[in-house]
């Protein structure tokens, strides 16, 4: 698979001047790295109280980035992981249905969400990940990704702006669907 480069296109986020003199004067580092570029995306939610992400690889960007943004960190878990009062969510994707949960108490009520995870395929599971929050009655800034598979449109499906560092294959290969 072909990665493209998307921080260019990422205007949205590009508009104001990401130099490293700005990043040094707002306290924070220069993008070097895949979290440090999606640090770059969160960073447009500087109101972001919570990342909250979906198992399992967005654990691997979740903590990093919460710590960046001095945000709280909450995980989503595939159902039965979790003990407590739980919110359950079901999503679909490429090959399959499952549940998603989180903890009733765990992001309050009105905070601010960014969520992240590494791929955005269908988007079913990002989708999910949103109700939950938004069962949490919780706002969500933004959806961030390292990379995005374009020609599956998972991103009409997410209930907020979405922004991803990387575009995957912009047509299905052949033999798929
Ligand atoms: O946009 P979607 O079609 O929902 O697909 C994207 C999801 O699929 C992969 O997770 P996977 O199913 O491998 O789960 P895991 O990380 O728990 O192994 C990936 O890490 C995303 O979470
Ligand atoms: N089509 C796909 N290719 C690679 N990783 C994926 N994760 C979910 N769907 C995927």
């Amino acid at each position: 698979m072909v990665m493209r480069n998307k921080i260019d296109a990422s205007t949205k986020y590009m508009k104001e001047d990401w130099s490293t003199d700005a990043w040094i004067e707002h306290g924070r580092l220069p993008p070097q790295g895949p979290v440090n570029v999606l640090l770059t995306a969160a960073m447009a939610c500087e109101t972001a109280g919570i990342v909250a992400a979906q198992p399992r690889k967005g654990f691997l960007f979740g903590p990093t980035l919460a710590l960046a943004l001095d945000a709280g960190f909450v995980p989503i878990r595939k159902k039965g992981k979790l003990p407590g009062e739980l919110y359950r969510a079901a999503y679909t994707k490429e090959y399959g249905e499952d549940f998603f949960e989180i903890q009733v108490e765990s992001i309050p009520e009105g905070s601010n969400v960014v969520i992240v995870d590494d791929i955005l395929a269908t988007g079913g599971s990002a989708r999910g990940a949103g109700q939950l929050v938004q069962m949490c009655k919780a706002n969500i800034l933004e959806f961030c990704f390292v990379m995005e598979l374009d020609f599956l449109k998972g991103r009409d499906k997410l209930q907020a702006d979405t922004f991803t560092l990387l575009s995957g294959q912009t047509e299905s290969l052949k033999g798929s669907k």
